[in-house]
């Protein structure tokens, strides 16, 4: 499990985490819910090693990752699915599931049948730029080309951001399967409390740079939850 205690984080002068403590379990889809700003992002930039942390610790496993570089945590099974998808958009889409081959062993260097079997449109498109595909297939190619570093928690920063709802669709069975087949870790971070609500084993709402409330996605219409979700 990805275990976060007490961790702040700051740019400068400002402190966008103050005090944050989550888990995600193996095998379970956590689901972190908050407004535009209350850092949500700074929070996965955290765990992935974008950005250092100012207090506390981050695990995985059992393995300490605070400190650690982006590159060794992606080793230690860290997938990350950034927000806006960071696509190479002059690279195909075959080449940009490439990229995710540099944490992983040779042997394993193949993108898995999976990727192509979640999004079947990965692979009509392989030969054309990733500047080519639409939004949603390129969040697609994000998400496979997390998954061709073999990870065993995969961390997304919005996936249904500007995204059509037939691809929403398709990314929530996607997450689900991931889950279920896999046994991975999934963490999600989110503004769309629907998608949430459906997918998510546990939730946590952030809001103000710390967590405020957190449990099954039942609770989210008690209104303590509401009053940190509306805009
Ligand atoms: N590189 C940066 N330098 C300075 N301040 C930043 C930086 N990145 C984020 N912030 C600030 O930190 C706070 C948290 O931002 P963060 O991006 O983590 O929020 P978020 O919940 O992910 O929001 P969004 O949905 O807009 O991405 C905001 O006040 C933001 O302005």
């Amino acid at each position: 499990m990805l275990s976060v205690e007490n961790v702040n984080l700051h740019y400068g002068a400002a402190q966008a985490l103050r005090n944050v403590s989550i888990e995600a379990q193996m095998g379970k889809i956590t689901c972190v819910l908050g407004r535009n700003g209350v850092g949500k992002s700074s929070l996965l930039r955290a765990i992935t090693g974008q950005h250092p942390v100012s207090a506390g610790s981050i695990a995985f496993n059992g393995v300490t990752l605070e400190g650690m570089a982006p590159y060794r945590r992606a080793k230690e099974g860290i997938g990350y699915v950034p927000q806006g998808r960071e696509i190479f958009p002059l690279l195909t889409v075959k080449e940009n599931l490439e990229t995710g081959y540099a944490p992983v062993k040779r042997a394993d260097r193949s993108v898995p049948e999976d990727v192509f079997n979640l999004f079947p449109v990965l692979r009509s498109m392989l030969g054309r730029r990733g500047g080519d595909l639409s939004g949603g297939q390129q969040q697609q190619l994000a998400i496979g080309r997390a998954l061709v570093t073999r990870p065993r928690i995969l961390v997304l920063d919005e996936p249904t951001e500007g995204i059509q709802p037939s691809i929403i669709k398709d990314i929530g069975r996607a997450i689900r399967y991931l889950r279920d087949s896999t046994g991975m870790a999934i963490l999600l971070v989110e503004q769309y409390l629907d998608f949430c609500r459906e997918l998510a084993d546990h939730v946590y709402i952030m809001d103000r740079g710390a967590v405020v409330h957190e449990g099954p996605p039942e609770t989210l219409d008690t209104v303590e939850a509401r009053r940190h979700l509306t805009v």
